[in-house]
């Protein structure tokens, strides 16, 4: 298993441990070019809009057949969709629906009564200037036919999670890695646009400047990965057990990690993908045994593949953990469907990447368990704001951090003062000293340490001495 290694200094780097940072010069040169380019700039305040928007959320939902989807609900998916464009500060939820569809291969998008119905919703209310129709993606022959039936701007969930990505991306990383994110989607668009363009020459010269940028970020996030990991190697010496903490984008991952280390610089916030870099914080289990924390970005249902494959990179981090919290938030009524994909996105990452599967190393912590009268299933119920539940839950990281790390906890009666003591000292954790009651010359020594070193100990200090 590979492990993250931290400067000697350990006080330094434990105050916090970040390796994505939003001021690092070298970085920042890299994403020098994502700034000169007004062809593009043009391009993508057009379709990733960066206006306000009085907006109509309509969801669709299949009834049955092999599109409907079934741990959850219309009306779940209609507050998540809520959610989504409330996360957008300058656009405003002017009304709502759920409409019914049999398929979403149909020809036309809606039925005709339902399309009726939502044509004389939108167009009778002059506050409206866009429809926002909670499907991952629309085909281009949809979008054109909504764009003529509603006569406003539709928008799809790839467009509207771009937009929010646009936003909260601060950092090189999640810059190129939601600039890279943003060109399929611009790709679609402009061959939307060329539909019924007599010549193609425009097309032609947007698509080759796409082309050029997609490969222009490509080698710059790959630029970027060398750098990090140069930056890794040479934070050589101590290694620490690493936790990730992952699950649905506003479960409370970063409150939570917030509560287990008491780093006050952290913000969460209630919007969704309010965290886009993956960083590292340092904290301590019961025992006194080191760990680094890993906060991600979160999860979200039903967008395309190409937008989670941007962000797969960042969870590579999350995967390779010794333990993963899987934060879920109780108080969500769609907590089911939430806690379903991200087992399923896991587990096919996983496959994708050829890692093991990582179900045996998650730990299912429900969260914001004061805003419910009971929790279910096998999680452990904890608050990360209220501060409840947290030291049960830190004894379970602890006991699953000795059991995937093959560390243990052992008692040895050592000499005082002698070459044992120091070398424990140096290659172990100790949790505790005392004088040994039947022999003075003798300290009890309370360490954790890892199976390998504890062979080294026994070879060094046992066998050489027979
Ligand atoms: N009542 C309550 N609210 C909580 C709790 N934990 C987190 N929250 C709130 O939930 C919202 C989201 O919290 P975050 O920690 O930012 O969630 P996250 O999972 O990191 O979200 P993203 O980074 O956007 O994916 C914030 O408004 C938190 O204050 C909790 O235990 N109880
Ligand atoms: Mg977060």
């Amino acid at each position: 298993m590979r492990r993250f290694f931290v400067s000697p200094n350990l006080r330094g780097v434990l105050n916090n441990v970040r390796f994505v940072s939003n001021s690092d010069s070298s970085e920042s040169s890299v994403t020098d070019f994502l700034d000169k380019n007004e062809e593009y700039d043009s391009l993508a305040s057009r379709y990733l809009g960066q206006s306000s928007y009085n907006c109509f959320i309509i969801h669709p939902y299949v009834k049955w057949g092999p599109d409907k989807i079934r741990d959850t609900t219309p009306s779940n998916q209609l507050q998540e969709a809520v959610a989504l464009i409330r996360t957008l500060s300058s656009w405003k939820v002017i009304d709502t629906s759920i409409a019914p569809l049999t398929s979403f291969q149909k020809k036309m998008f809606f039925g005709k009564g339902t399309l009726e119905k939502l044509r004389s919703q939108i167009r009778g209310n002059p506050n409206v200037t866009a429809a926002f129709i909670n499907v991952a993606t629309l085909r281009n022959s949809h979008l054109t036919e909504l764009e003529n039936e509603f006569g406003v701007t539709i928008f799809d969930r790839y467009n509207i999670v771009m937009q929010i990505l646009r936003m909260h991306a601060i950092s090189t990383h999640s810059r190129l890695q939601v600039s890279l994110a943003e060109i399929p989607y611009l790709r679609a668009r402009i061959r939307h646009d060329n539909v019924g363009v007599v010549t193609g020459e425009h097309y032609d010269t947007r698509r080759i400047m796409l082309q050029d940028r997609e490969k222009q970020i490509k080698s710059a996030i790959k630029k970027l990965k060398s750098q990090r990991q140069l930056l890794r190697n040479r934070r050589t010496t101590m290694d620490f057990p690493v936790v990730s903490v992952i699950g649905y984008t506003n479960s409370g991952k970063t409150s939570l990690i917030k509560a287990l280390t008491g780093e006050e610089k952290m913000q969460p916030q209630n919007q969704l993908f309010a965290t886009l870099d993956v960083t590292f914080h340092a904290g301590q289990l019961p025992s006194k045994l080191k760990v680094l924390y890993v906060d991600t970005v979160g999860f979200i249902a039903e967008i395309p593949t190409s937008l989670i494959e941007c962000f797969n990179v960042t969870l590579e981090d999350a995967m390779i953990a010794d333990v993963i919290l899987h934060v879920v938030d109780l108080s969500s009524p769609d907590l089911q469907h939430q806690e379903n994909h991200v087992l399923k996105t896991l587990e096919s990452l996983a496959m994708n990447n050829n890692f093991e599967s990582s179900s045996d190393k998650i730990i299912t912590v429900g969260n914001k368990c004061d805003l419910v009268a009971s929790c279910k299933g096998n999680m452990i119920p904890v608050s990360a704001t209220k501060h409840l539940g947290l030291d049960v839950l830190q004894q379970e990281i602890e006991n699953a951090v000795l059991k995937a790390t093959d560390r243990k906890i052992v008692v040895m009666k050592v000499p005082s003062g002698g070459d044992e003591m120091r070398w424990l000292y140096k290659n172990a954790v100790v949790l505790d000293v005392s004088a040994d009651q039947h022999n003075s010359d003798f300290q009890q020594m309370k360490i954790i340490v890892t199976k390998v070193k504890l062979d080294q100990f026994k070879s060094y200090f046992i066998e050489n001495k027979c």
